[in-house]
């Protein structure tokens, strides 16, 4: 049903130019149709492609904010402002309530143009988010969210179609849509500016992600934005600044190939963020990074420490951080492996003899943390042991051996948290799966190899101190 794709494209289209919405000649819509249904539920992917060489500063579209589907501009405003909604509650209702316009919504085609949903984690059965996402990084953030829409829905959107007052049509409103809603939401929307928050944006929300690489940006329209909208003869001009643009512009910051996919970028975010924010992660991904829990460490130390002297340890280790800004219970291990220092001062503390411990005062504690930042004591790559005066007992080999096993015992414990699989096996049933049809689990075992990856490369660097 290629058809059904391109009369809604057609009809997006239409909407657009008479909505004010500039799509510049030099770019083309194109549907990738799996042909299957003329349903609302949406059987295509859009994607923008070059029709001809794009060049840095070319402009491909210029947005009204008007055309924005925002808590401003949607028809449910009042009932939004009556309600004291914001965020992305709000923004949820004035989708929920367009869609439930139908015909008779501003944002007809431009809604039909839309997935009923975006397949994030959120959407997942609980089940799926326990077994899928088991170790990784957003485990945790993807079960919250869950919890956390339910309530707002409970909180804020139930007694909205409970209320006589509002007759509202409550099959649009129901949990399942409003976690349609805000999957569109976390995956589309854009900030717009002070007055309308973030919103739905018509045409710019059309550009898919490409990691480091993008080629447009969207931008306020500076030129609008010097001369002001006090011209502008609408009720909104009211609520519109004088610094602020009517417009946003889709500029190219990276020149593109006629024939080519345009692409945007949705942020500086690694794999566990694209694929709990947008249901997608890419390969090799050089914002990855993965976190090993204080909780970790503690129970590492207890094969070392009773747990008296591992409190005291831990005590002392806390003192010192407060001089750092390292604020958090986790530590970061960086995409080629390297620990945050934090957790090395921390395995330095735990792994001293206890005479050693003992006998340490602050401040050479601390000059023993200011070694391990400057590369002095505990990095790999010889000749970088200048003999700094608190790096005697520090860098002895000992102790350098018994870092280097505390961060592989580590590396172990994160590992075990993926629970099923080694990465070989991970890496042989990303072979065998199918992107399309398989979305959830080919964008885990991306992240889980990601994350594994990360890990093997913690032991690597480990062996080498
Ligand atoms: C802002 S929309 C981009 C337009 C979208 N392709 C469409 O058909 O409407 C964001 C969604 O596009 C998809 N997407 C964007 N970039 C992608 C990429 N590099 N790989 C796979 N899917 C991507 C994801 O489903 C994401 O949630």
């Amino acid at each position: 049903m290629a058809a059904a794709s391109s009369r809604t494209v057609r009809g997006f289209k239409r909407w657009m130019k008479s909505n004010g919405v500039e799509c510049s000649d030099a770019i083309l819509l194109v549907s990738s149709d799996d042909g299957d249904s003329v349903d609302s539920s949406r059987s295509f992917s859009i994607y923008v492609k070059a029709l001809c060489d794009l060049k840095e500063g070319d402009v491909v579209a210029r947005i009204p904010k008007q055309s924005c589907l925002t808590v401003r501009t949607t028809a449910a405003c009042g009932l939004i402002e009556e309600a004291q909604l914001v965020g992305n509650s709000g923004l949820a209702v004035a989708i929920m309530y367009e869609l439930s316009l139908g015909a008779r919504s501003k944002w007809f085609p431009y809604l039909q143009i839309l997935p009923p949903f975006e397949d994030i984690p959120l959407l997942w059965p609980i089940k799926d988010i326990d077994y899928l996402l088991s170790g990784t990084e957003i485990h945790q953030a993807a079960r919250e969210d869950k919890t956390l829409v339910y309530q707002d829905w409970k909180e804020y959107i139930k007694p909205l179609i409970d209320s006589a007052s509002y007759e509202l049509n409550s099959n649009f409103f129901t949990l399942e849509k409003y976690c349609a809603a805000r999957s569109l939401i976390s995956s589309r929307s854009f900030q717009i500016d002070e007055y309308h928050g973030f919103g739905m944006v018509p045409l710019a929300d059309l550009f898919n992600h490409k990691t480091a690489a993008e080629n447009v940006h969207l931008t306020l329209d500076s030129d609008d934005a010097e001369g002001g909208m006090e011209s502008v003869d609408d009720s909104d001009s009211f609520w519109t600044s004088r610094n602020e643009s009517a417009f946003m512009e889709m500029i190219v910051v990276k020149g593109v190939k006629a024939g080519t996919e345009v692409f945007n970028t949705y942020g500086s975010v690694g794999t566990a963020a694209l694929l709990l924010r947008y249901g997608f992660s890419e390969p090799d991904n050089p914002y990855d990074i993965v976190n090993v829990d204080l909780n970790l460490v503690i129970h590492w130390s207890s094969s070392l420490l009773t747990s008296r002297q591992s409190r005291k340890r831990l005590r002392l280790w806390r003192k010192l951080k407060q001089h750092s800004n390292h604020d958090t219970d986790y530590f970061e291990i960086s995409h080629d492996g390297e620990p945050e220092a934090e957790l090395m001062t921390l395995l330095h503390v735990m792994s001293l003899p206890e005479k050693e411990f003992d006998d340490l005062d602050h401040d050479a504690i601390s000059a023993a943390e200011e070694a391990v930042r400057e590369n002095l004591v505990f990095f790999p790559g010889g000749g970088n042991e200048k003999k700094s005066k608190t790096s005697k007992k520090p860098s002895s080999s000992l102790l350098r051996q018994a870092v280097g096993k505390a961060l592989v015992s580590l590396a172990d414990a994160r590992e075990d948290l993926y629970g099923w699989g080694s990465l070989d096996d991970d890496i042989r049933s990303l072979e065998r799966c199918c992107q399309v049809s398989e979305p959830k689990l080919y964008y885990s075992l991306l992240l889980r190899i990601s994350e594994r990856r990360i890990i093997q490369n913690l032991r690597s660097w480990a062996k080498g101190i």
